[in-house]
């Protein structure tokens, strides 16, 4: 990354690498993967395809990459899956209760995992869609709660909190209309601290502003006037521009309708190679190329705060999606704090935690003050 890449009022004094070399023992609740035992053979190819999101951009690939598409497409919409593998994707079935073993309720397991944050700073990364607004059809009336939004203010009054989204900042930070928080929008290209200086850091106060993909704005732009255009034809299609990315929705378009969706879509890639693609929640994403994503963002929001290259800081990042599984994996790698998969199906996850939805997160950040408060009056 250039130096001209990085818009920052105060640069952090470490790098992004030294902080990823940090390494701590495991966690006492580190749960290795487990080996794949008695789960049908189906399971394991939508395992495959479901963790095939990343499809690079659109140069080259011809029918076979269309088809790889609509798979993705289908893989990452779960009740799309084929009938063989839904009872084992299911909610109440067997393989979700041993899905659950693996990652257990962060309600649940809320005492030990509040046990393991003795002597350490707690700081919060709250995915939004799906983990603190329920999932609609319509991306721009995804409204979280007040109770939500209240529970989130409550926690960022007492831990450092930072919102990660693949949304543009400016609009995720309008729905949850709380200035105090840190900001990661466009799937953490777009970082921005609190209008009124950052609390609870360790390092003297920094003012922070990062925008690693600034240089792909006007590409970006580009990019979504051609997919406006090349994609209206397609009913209950929908293309928002996030900035320094760009989400084509699929969810209210007639499955008969995909393959002809993701072909636009990818006829309008093949011009520019820096930009790739992935899989959301029935959306296809397109972002720059640079290696940047949550997990990084995850990384340098603890950078900038100053828990760098030290033991005394527990992450909690909850989220829903498969972009969030960035944020998973390096905590997982750094042994430090835990991840948490909002999901009331079966997933390939690197979270430790599961919750199942966005009331079960709400009634975690209460749990969570509550906790905290307590503690804090010396009971
Ligand atoms: O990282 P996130 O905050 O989870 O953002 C990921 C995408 O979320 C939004 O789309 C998703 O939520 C919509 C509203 O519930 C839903 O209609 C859509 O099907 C979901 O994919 C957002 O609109 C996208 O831009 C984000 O990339």
């Amino acid at each position: 990354m250039t130096r001209q890449n990085m818009v920052m009022q105060e640069q952090p004094t470490l790098t992004i690498a030294a902080a990823a070399a940090i390494t701590e023992s495991p966690s006492p609740f580190f749960r290795p993967p487990l080996r794949a035992t008695g789960a049908a053979a189906t399971y394991a190819r939508h395992k495959k395809l479901l963790s095939r999101t990343d499809l690079g951009g659109g140069g080259g690939g011809g029918a076979r990459r269309a088809t790889s598409w609509i798979e993705s497409m289908k893989a990452s919409s779960p009740s799309q899956l084929s009938p063989a593998a839904a009872p084992v994707l299911a909610t109440h079935g067997e393989d979700y209760d041993g899905w659950v073993k693996r990652h257990p309720s962060a309600l649940h397991n809320f005492d030990e995992l509040m046990a393991a944050s003795k002597g350490k700073q707690i700081v919060m990364f709250l995915d939004y869609d799906g983990t603190l607004s329920p999932i609609v059809d319509d991306p721009d009336r995804a409204y979280m709660s007040d109770e939500m939004r209240e529970a989130v203010r409550d926690a960022a009054s007492l831990f450092p909190t930072a919102i990660v989204s693949g949304r543009c900042r400016e609009k995720v930070s309008s729905f949850v209309k709380l200035s105090e928080l840190y900001y990661a929008g466009s799937h953490g290209m777009d970082i921005k601290g609190p209008n009124d200086g950052p609390k609870h850091t360790k390092a003297k106060a920094k003012a922070v502003l990062f925008q690693p993909a600034s240089e792909f704005l006007p590409m970006v732009d580009e990019v979504y006037k051609s997919l406006v255009e090349s994609t209206k034809s397609i009913p209950g299609s929908r293309v928002e521009n996030n900035k320094f990315c760009i989400s084509v929705h699929f969810r209210c378009v007639d499955e008969k309708k995909w393959s002809l969706l993701a072909e636009r879509v990818r006829t309008v890639l093949k011009d520019y190679p820096k930009l790739r693609l992935t899989h959301g929640r029935k959306v296809l994403e397109i972002r720059p190329t640079i290696k940047w994503d949550k997990g990084k963002a995850l990384e340098f929001l603890l950078q900038s705060l100053g828990f760098d290259d030290c033991n005394d800081v527990l992450p909690l990042y909850i989220g829903d999606d498969r972009t969030d599984e960035d944020a998973f994996k390096v905590l997982r790698d750094r042994g430090q704090g835990y991840g948490i998969l909002v999901s009331k199906i079966a997933k390939e996850t690197s979270a430790s935690f599961s919750l199942r939805e966005p009331a079960e997160v709400l009634e975690f950040l209460c749990r969570l003050v509550e906790w905290k408060q307590f503690r804090a009056d010396g009971k």
